[in-house]
């Protein structure tokens, strides 16, 4: 089925798009009297021309002049309207632009932690960047170009019949030709359009992934693989703008070709009318310029098709996103404490349909004791810890923390009982302190040193020049892995939550800094609930419950003296980790 200016799925996005008008109407309504302004005067002005360029026969000198003053008045104003137009025009765009950034980053930040993985980060970088200038660029200029197209094609069109309906039946006659060429070249351009703004996200994913894990390029020895990577997309991405910009060309040009044929049989039928039906040529002259007006506005028209559809491709990524099913959602009970009792009953879970990761799994965790999780990797020990922080959800079974449904509870109630460390922490491009701080805004400088010496990070801090307000540059880069994990520690420290997860948290550390994070665990799991995965079952062969992940399931479970007496997964590990310390 043909569509007509744009098919029912762009109209509908096109219709969605308005919204982003609604809180600058009136700068809007202003910038459309400035248009329709605009169009009346325009339209008076080759009546005038026609009379000037005629009365230049006659020698009324009075009459040239007082012409030539209305010309003036005309141009002024449309100066004025123009200067006008162009302070809205960015008003509005710079506005919409920022508008669509905020829906966008907001929606992002509150999405499902798996939908990033769907979407990929050049994905969101490119919807961000890319996609909200194309849009902006529709709801304002291509918008309001439509409209001052359609305004002239009507009142111009109008005038046209009334000075001769036979001229005005010869400039309309080329429309149909140009639509319909403009329209099989927008298909076209929106195929290589979605093609091109795909390869744009993987462009961005590249470049993003190259910036940050330079080092392992380098040590990979793939600089080379690299950059030929980023050449291919370059050159995709080159060649794919060099044939949309062909594309548009060409159908600029088959338009033209069009119109300067009409002109030429306008001109040979006019002068016909001028000598054989009496047409006045003060009419003639107005009414070659009213057909070219007429025309451009058609051409235009035909070639908004192109860019409605380019737009379109970029509506329909952007609302993909903020339409994107996959949103956190959470209950509405406020808990200001939780003990940290967790119960898995008959959990199951899978990331894809296909591999099941955690099956039938039951779990009891009570607070008072120190619990850690060993397995072999890919048994599912991260995966537990995504479900406790509702990063993921079960797709059977129930998770509770002190007899409540983890659903049940609010965002807030949920983060702030639950304290992460993870073996690569993320740290901001925030001093030290306010790296500290966004555990817990409340606390004071005295609860931030002190969490810094439990974790003797405190000395090294100091030595820095600006101390706690030494600035964290590209994530942290300028620590060591250890620095950066201590940190991490002091931050959930100041988070004061019951519940306190490490996952694989020790591995980074040097001996000296695994000995005394072992006191601190120690020490923390007096009055927290904490839970630790390790891979050096050395670091945690004091904890009171040790579970054994195997295939999704806890397979055993209990002091290190009762595992290594029942369970041979658990002795082989523990048998490893002595060969390595050995061979270290
Ligand atoms: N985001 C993901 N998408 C798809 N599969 C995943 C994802 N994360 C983990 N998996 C798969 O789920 C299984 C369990 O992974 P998980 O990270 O929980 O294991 P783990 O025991 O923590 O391993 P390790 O000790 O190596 O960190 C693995 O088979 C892994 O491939």
């Amino acid at each position: 089925m043909q569509p007509n200016l744009f098919d029912t799925s762009l109209r509908l996005l096109f219709s969605k798009s308005i919204k982003f008008l609604k809180p600058y109407k009136l700068r809007f309504l202003f910038s459309i009297i400035c248009l329709v302004s605009g169009v009346g005067i325009s339209l008076i002005e080759p009546l005038i021309w026609g009379k000037l360029l005629t009365g230049l026969f006659s020698k009324d000198y009075q009459h040239i002049i007082k012409l030539i003053v209305y010309i003036i008045i005309i141009y002024s104003l449309q100066i004025i309207l123009n200067y006008v137009q162009t302070f809205l025009f960015s008003y509005l765009n710079e506005n919409i632009i920022y508008d669509l950034k905020e829906s966008i980053f907001r929606k992002i930040m509150n999405l499902q932690v798996s939908a990033f993985e769907d979407i990929g980060q050049g994905g969101f970088l490119s919807r961000l960047h890319e996609d909200t200038a194309t849009i902006s660029n529709l709801i304002t200029q291509e918008f309001i170009n439509i409209s001052l197209d359609i305004l002239k094609v009507v009142f111009v069109g109008i005038i046209a019949f009334a000075i001769s309906p036979t001229l005005a039946f010869i400039t309309i006659i080329s429309f149909p030709l140009t639509y319909y060429i403009n329209l099989k070249f927008g298909k076209l351009l929106k195929e290589k359009n979605t093609t091109t703004m795909n390869v744009y996200d993987e462009y961005f994913s590249v470049v993003q992934e190259s910036l940050a894990g330079i080092k392992e390029i380098k040590a990979l020895g793939v600089k080379k693989e690299r950059v030929n990577l980023f050449l291919e997309l370059s050159s995709r991405i080159k060649k794919l703008n060099i044939d949309m910009n062909i594309l548009s060309t060409l159908a600029g040009n088959i338009s033209l070709i069009v119109n300067y044929t009409t002109q030429i049989v306008l001109y040979s039928v006019g002068a016909y009318l001028i000598f054989k039906e009496n047409l006045k040529v003060e009419y003639f002259i107005a009414f070659t310029s009213y057909s070219q007006q007429f025309l451009r506005s058609l051409s235009n028209l035909t070639k908004i098709n192109l860019s409605l559809r380019k737009a379109g491709v970029s509506l329909q990524r952007v609302y993909d996103l903020i339409d994107h099913k996959s949103v956190e959602e959470f209950g509405d009970l406020d808990i200001d404490s939780l003990e940290g009792e967790i119960k898995f009953e008959n959990v199951n879970f899978n990331y894809e349909k296909q591999n099941t990761v955690l099956q039938n799994l039951n779990l009891d965790i009570n607070p008072g004791k120190k619990y850690a999780m060993v397995g072999l990797n890919g048994a599912g020990k991260s995966t537990i810890f995504n479900l406790i922080t509702r990063f993921n959800d079960p797709l059977t079974g129930k998770i509770t923390i002190d007899g409540i449904d983890i659903k049940e509870l609010n965002e807030i109630s949920l983060r702030k009982n639950i304290a992460v460390v993870r073996q690569e922490p993320t740290l901001f491009n925030l001093t030290i302190k306010e790296n500290l701080l966004l555990a817990n805004p409340q606390s004071s400088m005295r609860d931030i040193i002190n969490a810094c010496e439990k974790v003797n990070i405190h000395e090294f801090i100091n030595t820095l020049p600006e101390r706690y307000n030494t600035k964290l540059l590209n994530s942290a880069r300028n620590l060591s892995g250890g620095q950066r994990q201590s940190i991490a520690f002091a931050r959930a420290i100041l988070k004061r939550s019951k519940i306190i997860l490490f996952d694989e948290a020790t591995s980074a550390l040097d001996n000296d800094s695994q000995f005394s994070t072992k006191k601190i665990i120690n020490e923390l799991s007096n009055d927290h609930l904490v839970i630790i995965i390790a891979h050096r079952l050395l670091n945690i062969i004091d904890a009171d419950e040790i579970m054994v992940v195997n295939n999704g399931q806890i397979v055993n479970q209990g002091t290190h003296e009762y595992l290594m007496k029942v369970d041979s997964l658990y002795q082989r590990l523990y048998k490893e980790e002595l060969d390595f310390m050995k061979n270290r």
